[in-house]
């Protein structure tokens, strides 16, 4: 039930209960963006991302990772979460671009509430998060990772971590930078946001937007090693905790969802918008050729 009203409030173009659930399962049948592996005994899941060519969080990625965690958040065996990327060199390239670009209002509300629901999500999440960054992972992957309880990054100088926002032209939403402002702080945040950063790792591990970084090929090893070290402590001495650091970040996009929406509908419908994401998508292109 709760399952299905998520998936209601997610996709809010399905009029009927068979219209979601129809139209979640076709999704899934299609393909899964997000792999899920269970370790019962250990009480630890890895939820691995799977959205080739560079795990572009789409309006479908992000609903299969709603329902993913919801399931998980459901499942009183799992008290651990690592994400990862399946294909090591990305982690996440964040927000799907084509999401934000040439589309109608109605579809860039439908995909804000769906990044919102995300983020409020993981930032909630009772599990222990850990983001195993074996990739890039700029803006919405940088979302994504700063969510987490912990950031274990791979020693790759290949790899950068941050949110580059501004070097799209575009403005990270409020809630993008109170997370930043929660994980490196008020003054590294104002030269971080202002300026796009995006960081190798020794510079990441520098100003604190992950907390490890090990040899690449040990990356997995030391997210379990994290994670055994924060599952040793009582569950709900560390929920209440967590639940207490975040509620006030929290309350503040709750409190102004809706304006929240409207605001980026209107900023991403302009057309000097616009005009920016096809040339920043268009640059993309000519490096890859
Ligand atoms: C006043 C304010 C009010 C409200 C706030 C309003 C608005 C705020 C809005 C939005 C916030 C957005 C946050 C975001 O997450 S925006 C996304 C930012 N992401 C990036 O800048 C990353 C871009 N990508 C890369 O840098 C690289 O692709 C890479 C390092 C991740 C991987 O490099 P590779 O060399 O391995 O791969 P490429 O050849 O570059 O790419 C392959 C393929 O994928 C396409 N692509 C890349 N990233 C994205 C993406 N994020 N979304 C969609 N598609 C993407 C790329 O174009 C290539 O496509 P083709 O194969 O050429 O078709």
């Amino acid at each position: 039930m709760a399952l299905a009203s998520r998936a209601r409030a997610l996709l809010p173009g399905a009029r009927s209960w068979g219209a979601v659930l129809a139209r979640v399962t076709a999704q899934r049948a299609m393909s899964h963006r997000v792999v899920v592996e269970t370790d019962a005994a250990a009480g630890v899941a890895v939820m691995k991302f799977r959205n080739p060519p560079v795990n572009s969080l789409s309006l479908e990625m992000v609903t299969e990772l709603v329902i993913n965690l919801e399931k998980l958040e459901n499942d009183k065996t799992v008290r651990g979460l690592i994400f990862t990327s399946e294909s090591p060199g990305v982690f996440s390239s964040g927000l799907n671009l084509l999401d934000m670009y040439g589309r109608n209002p109605a579809h860039y509300a439908e995909y804000w509430k769906a990044v919102q629901e995300l983020w409020l999500r993981l930032y909630q999440c009772p599990m222990v998060t850990v983001a195993t960054i074996n990739g890039a992972c700029p803006a919405g992957g940088c979302l994504i990772s700063m969510t987490c309880d912990y950031r274990v990054m791979a020693d790759n100088p290949k790899y950068t971590i941050g949110l580059n926002e501004t070097q799209l032209g575009i403005v990270a939403p409020f809630w993008f930078k109170d997370t930043l402002v929660n994980t490196i702080g008020y003054r590294a945040s104002e030269i971080s946001l202002q300026l796009g950063l995006l960081y190798p790792p020794a510079e990441a591990l520098r100003v604190g937007i992950v907390d490890k970084v090990v040899p690449e090929d040990q990356v997995h090893s030391a997210a379990l090693a994290v994670m055994a070290q924060w599952l040793a402590i009582p569950d709900h001495a560390r929920q209440l905790t967590k639940a207490m650091l975040r509620k006030p970040t929290v309350d503040n996009l709750v409190r102004q969802r809706d304006a929240d929406i409207q605001q980026f509908v209107s900023f991403i419908s302009r057309d000097s918008i616009q005009k920016g994401l096809q040339m920043y998508l268009q640059m993309l292109k000519q490096k890859k050729a």
